[in-house]
């Protein structure tokens, strides 16, 4: 466990069976349901995956409450306005190559929930497969007001401003440069200090997971001790409190009489972690050529295709370039996956301008894309010294299904009209000696 004052608690490891009460007494020692709880608190079992899922993929916990969950009158539809959801079809999907400027920040008080705005998406929730991709940008906390999806886990990276997100399960801090994962039907509230932005992988389909290492053997990548899960922490408040679902691709709230972050103990390894992106270990060429960006995979989530993700999350930390008579930087390339990326901060070495903090774009199957001229220029030239890549981070959120934006991100004064032109004055090669 990690403890600084005033911070969260964290226990460690990477889907870890996990216990943890915050008050002594609270978790029920050699079974999930005895008869009758010390503290009259309520059961419950929260799965993540099927009952029969097999083992090593199965996730569950088991939440002792002040109140059933249960407790509560129905969900009405709430209208955001923003958030959509898959099957995707609102925009036809495009080929073409998208580039955005970053959110503005708010110039109304608006809390996380009211801040998310989503880009676009594949495939379909009520299938269980693909992603949606949001963004936010807020800059107040929400109060008396809760949110979940249960349509799929999400995997938020901060690129301005800390969260602090008060779950069921526990309280986590996600500065950027951290990436937190909020499970399927984990409630959770958004603290901010001030203004925040960043970018949500709302994933549908297997739960993220540590990629395989095959050759690499049994370390490197995100090593699983340094993912961290809260400790219980629980509020007893009486007070409505609304909670926002989303559910089939839809919005519903309601209002419960109390605040249902009431879960005094737990355990399992279904539950809300986090992950400083420092501490990847990360592994490339130290002879020649650009690996492909796989081998920067922090998490993945299987499709029922071996090796073909329904989502990858690769990041593009600081990190030595040594390759030896090699275009370092992303070659072009055409890739049947599709390619959502966005920047935490600093530049991206295959873009030398237009790809700011808090930007995004979309590189969609078959869509040729790769360093713009002026990466490129400066690559053929550069004397090929060990050179370290630093003050950066980037990444990938990859997914075998083409990604369709939404109709706000195709008509967003932040779409970049002239993004095809990072390409246009390439000088032609010569065919002949
Ligand atoms: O398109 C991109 O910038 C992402 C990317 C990076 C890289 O190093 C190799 C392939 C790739 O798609
Ligand atoms: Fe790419």
């Amino acid at each position: 466990m990690t403890t600084r004052s005033n911070a969260p608690a964290y226990l460690t490891g990477f889907g870890a069976h996990v216990q943890t009460e915050a008050v002594e007494g609270a978790l029920p020692v050699g079974r999930n349901s005895p008869q009758r709880h010390p503290l009259g608190l309520y059961a419950e079992q929260l799965s993540g995956t099927a009952f029969t899922a097999p083992r090593s993929e199965n996730r569950r916990s088991w939440l002792y409450r002040l109140r059933p969950s249960a407790q509560h009158p129905p969900y009405t539809p709430f209208d955001q306005g923003r958030v959509r959801s898959g099957p995707f079809e609102e925009a036809p999907p495009t080929p073409n190559r998208l580039r955005w400027d970053p959110l503005p920040t708010p110039g109304a008080p608006t809390d996380w929930v009211e801040g998310l705005v989503t880009y676009g998406g594949c495939g379909d929730a009520a299938t269980q497969a693909g992603v949606g991709i949001h963004l936010y940008a807020a800059n107040r906390s929400m109060t008396d007001r809760l949110f979940y999806c249960a349509d799929g886990e999400l995997l938020i990276v901060p690129q301005e401003g800390v969260l602090t997100l008060r779950t069921e399960l526990g309280v986590l801090e996600a500065p950027p440069g951290h990436v937190a994962v909020i499970p399927r039907g984990v409630r959770f509230r958004v603290e901010v200090d001030g203004p925040v932005r960043g970018y949500v992988c709302e994933n549908y389909g297997a739960p993220f997971r540590l990629p395989d290492l095959g050759p690499i053997g049994a370390n490197g990548l995100a090593n699983p001790r340094d993912f961290e899960t809260p400790v219980a922490w629980f509020e007893d408040v009486d007070r409505p409190t609304q909670v926002i679902q989303k559910f089939q691709g839809r919005l519903y709230a309601t209002t419960f009489d109390h605040s249902p972050l009431d879960v005094v103990a737990w355990h399992g390894n279904h539950a809300p972690y986090r992950y400083d992106l420092a501490r990847f270990n990360t592994i490339n060429t130290v002879s020649y050529d650009h690996p492909d960006p796989s081998i920067f995979t922090v998490l993945t989530s299987p499709s029922d295709t071996p090796g073909t993700a329904n989502c990858d999350f690769v990041i593009f930390p600081p990190r030595w370039m040594v390759a030896e008579d090699t275009f370092r930087p992303p070659w072009f390339h055409r890739n049947v996956m599709s390619e959502f990326m966005g920047l935490v901060h600093g530049a991206y070495d295959a873009k030398e301008g237009g790809f700011a903090p808090g930007g995004a774009s979309l590189h969609n199957c078959m869509s040729g894309h790769g360093p713009d001229q002026a990466s490129y220029d400066k690559a053929v030239q550069a004397e090929l010294k060990p050179h370290k890549i630093e003050n950066t981070l980037a990444f990938m959120f990859e997914t075998r299904w083409v990604i369709r934006p939404t109709a706000w991100a195709l008509q967003t004064p932040q779409m970049q009209l002239d993004y095809d032109d990072v390409w246009t004055g390439f000088e032609k090669g010569r065919a002949t000696p």
